[in-house]
């Protein structure tokens, strides 16, 4: 269990997150749900260790973490297969690559193209794929289903709830039916414009 408790963090002179306390289980999706600007990716970047807490206790994070973006950050030079193999060991086979890459709806042509050439749909399928076939103990999913036509959602969906099982995951969504469809519980984050300017300048005059 990753416990998250009390949690505040400050950037850029602002209060972002306050008196945030979540509890993530090892095997289980949480769902973190709120208006743009309250504080979900920064939570992420905190389960992940990319961002300090200003104050609170963030405690069972494991060693092996991994993540959807809401930017792609592929390396465009290389094709799909090449973009996730980055991240595997190197006995992993480039067929179960290709299984789960068609798997989540990528057409066979699209596979082997270097992915500054395909659309934004078929990329946010590799970095799906890139996130969740490596081991890790900890899955943050910024908005993963940005860009994924509405005929491809099930089939997309169907395979983040399979690569998910065992794993503690972090879900940022918009839309309530995705966190169901993956059987998140949601945590609601509040509206920015709730919380206070460090510098006791009002958000009204900002
Ligand atoms: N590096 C930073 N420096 C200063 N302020 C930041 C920084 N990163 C984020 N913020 C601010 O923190 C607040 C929360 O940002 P965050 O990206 O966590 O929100 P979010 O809920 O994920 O938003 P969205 O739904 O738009 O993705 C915003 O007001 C943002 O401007």
């Amino acid at each position: 269990m990753i416990t998250v408790r009390d949690l505040r963090v400050e950037l850029g002179g602002r209060v972002v997150l306050d008196g945030l306390d979540i509890d993530l289980p090892d095997d289980g999706v949480v769902a973190v749900m709120g208006p743009n600007g309250s504080g979900k990716t920064t939570l992420g970047r905190v389960l992940l260790g990319l961002v300090p807490p200003t104050s609170g206790v963030v405690d069972g994070r494991p060693a092996r973490c991994s993540a959807v973006f809401q930017e792609d950050r592929l390396c465009e030079h290389l094709d799909a297969v090449a973009n996730v193999r980055l991240v595997l060991p190197r006995d992993v086979s480039s067929t179960s690559v290709v299984t789960a890459l068609r798997d989540l709806g990528l057409p066979a042509d699209a596979l082997r193209r270097p992915v500054r050439a395909l659309s934004g749909g078929q990329r946010r399928r590799v970095v799906i794929a890139r996130a969740l076939l490596p081991a890790a103990d900890l899955v943050f999913l910024d908005e993963p289903l940005t860009g994924i036509d509405a005929d491809g959602r099930e089939a997309v969906l169907a395979w983040i709830a399979e690569a998910c099982r065992g794993r503690a995951v972090l879900l940022v969504t918009h839309d309530r039916a995705d966190a169901e469809r993956l059987h998140g519980d949601v945590v609601e984050l509040a509206p920015h414009h709730d919380r206070r300017a460090l510098d006791g300048v009002t958000d009204a005059r900002l």
